[in-house]
Order: structure tokens, then C-alpha cells, then sequence
């Protein structure tokens, strides 16, 4: 797979060097190539933003610089077969970034974030692109942030443990939450690990037993546990509801 990535803060996308996307890209399981959008810029101050049509708060990024750095990527071309590259565009106002969004995406040999800072990107500039490759707006969660970045970071590593051979322990994302399967729209219950005893606090018998059909059920209790404790929208995603009234019926 490959990530560009186009922004005013290359330094912001330093994190993508190390950890799991580190060694991703270290193994070549994953190129990722940071443009910084100032490059494609012609004036003294490298001005990629202006004031915003019919007035408003902040400033709104400019097309050109956009539009000159994305054709340089585009041209600069990648071999992704008979798939070209998806633009992602992180915004307050896009789709829900989802577990299922991360194995869409996973899915995809090229992904182009187009980070944004200020009051966002002239709109013109995704309408254009829309008509060459597909764009997804995407939102990482219901609060504000100043700018784009934070959520490539949050995404990429999403994205990047679904990638054959990424995460070492190829079961582990079997039972992600809201992964499908049988832990589906369900949040992980705890996990322990030695000592046995920790300042007088033992782990429950159960991990001791032994018995992976107790401990499979132990599981998927906590986790049903979890998730009506703090997302129960989720149960009413999921025929777990039906156990789990059943469950506080007994
Ligand atoms: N992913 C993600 C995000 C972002 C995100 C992502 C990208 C950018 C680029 C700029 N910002 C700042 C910003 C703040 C507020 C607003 C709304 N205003 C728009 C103009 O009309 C008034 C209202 C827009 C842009 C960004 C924020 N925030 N939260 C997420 N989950």
C-alpha cells in the first residue's frame, strides 16, 4: 500500500516513522510520501489561504497550491494495478470513520489524505478530483479539531493493522471490537497478564482453568459487560441484545 499525504505541517506526520506504521514501512509493507503543500506556493510568504466568499470566521484554503501539488502526485503516479488511488479528506462534516471504513480503505493500494487546516479547502478543489478518483469525506469523531493531521495519524494506524502481515499476531484483530464475527459491535473486556497477584489483586480463576470454552464465554460475557455499560447503542446493533436481556432477565 501506498500513503501520500499533503500538508502544511510535514512535521506533524512524524509519529508515521515509528511503532507499527514504523515498521510497516521499514519492511516495505507500506510506503508513505509527506508533501508539504507550501512547496507548491510562488509567493514570498508561501500563502496557502485567503479570506472566505460571503464572509465568515477564518480563512479558507486556496486552490492552486492543491491543485498543483495533487496533479504532481497523481503524475508521479504509483503502479496500483487496476485501482487508482482514493483521496481521503478529513473534515468535521464527513462519513463516520468506522472499523468497517478501515477495512474499506485497508482494502485500497493507494489512499491520498488531503489534511486541512484554517476553515478547510476551497470546495472546488475535491469536485475537481472527484471527477478523476473517488473522494471520501471522513470525520474521525463528533468534537472539533484545528486541523486535518491528528486524524491521518488516527486512520493510517487503523488502516495499517489490517494489512496482511502488519500486526504480528495475525488473530489479533479476529476479535477487534466492532470487527465482524462473533465479537462484533462488541468492546473488549479486560485483559491480565503476570503476575497472578498484583498489590493483593488476583486475576479471575477462570484465565486459570484452563477451560477455553469457560473462557471463551467468561469473554464474551465481560465484553457484553462493557459494552451495555458504556456503548449500549451497540447492542441494539447485534443479536447480543437478545442474550443480554436475556441475560439480565436471569
Ligand atoms: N477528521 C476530522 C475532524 C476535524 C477536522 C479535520 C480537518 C480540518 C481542517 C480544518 N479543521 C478545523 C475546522 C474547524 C471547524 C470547522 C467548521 N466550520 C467550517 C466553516 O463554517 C463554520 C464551521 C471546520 C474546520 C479541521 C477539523 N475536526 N474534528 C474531526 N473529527
Amino acid at each position: 500500500m501506498r500513503l501520500d499525504v499533503v500538508t502544511i505541517f510535514p512535521e506533524y506526520l512524524e509519529p508515521l516513522n515509528v511503532s507499527l506504521v514504523g515498521k510497516a514501512r521499514a519492511r516495505g509493507q507500506l510506503g508513505v510520501h509527506v508533501h508539504d503543500l507550501r512547496q507548491w506556493t510562488y509567493d514570498r510568504h508561501n500563502t496557502v489561504d485567503d479570506t472566505p466568499y460571503g464572509g465568515g470566521p477564518g480563512m479558507v484554503m486556496k486552490t492552486d497550491p492543491w491543485g498543483d501539488c495533487l496533479d504532481q502526485v497523481l503524475a508521479d503516479g504509483y503502479d496500483s494495478g487496476a485501482h487508482g488511488p482514493v483521496m481521503v479528506v478529513p473534515t468535521p462534516s464527513g462519513r463516520p470513520f468506522t472499523q468497517e471504513l478501515a477495512v474499506e480503505l485497508a482494502a485500497q493500494p493507494w489512499l491520498i489524505f488531503t489534511p486541512a487546516r484554517y476553515e478547510g479547502i476551497d470546495r472546488r478543489v475535491m469536485d475537481e478530483y472527484a471527477t478523476r478518483i473517488p473522494v471520501h469525506e471522513v470525520s474521525i469523531g463528533d468534537y472539533v479539531l484545528a486541523g486535518g493531521e491528528a486524524a491521518v495519524l488516527v486512520i493510517t494506524e487503523a488502516v495499517a493493522r489490517l494489512l496482511p502481515g502488519v500486526l504480528g499476531n495475525a488473530e489479533s484483530h479476529r476479535d477487534d471490537s466492532f470487527a465482524p464475527g462473533e465479537m462484533a459491535n462488541l468492546l473488549e473486556g479486560p485483559v491480565y497478564t503476570k503476575p497472578p497477584v498484583w498489590r493483593g489483586r488476583a486475576i479471575p480463576d477462570v484465565l486459570l482453568s484452563g477451560h477455553h470454552g469457560k473462557i471463551a464465554r467468561w469473554r464474551r460475557d465481560e465484553a457484553l459487560r462493557r459494552t451495555a455499560a458504556n456503548r449500549p447503542d451497540l447492542l441494539e446493533r447485534t443479536e447480543a441484545s437478545a442474550f443480554d436481556k436475556k441475560d439480565r432477565e436471569t
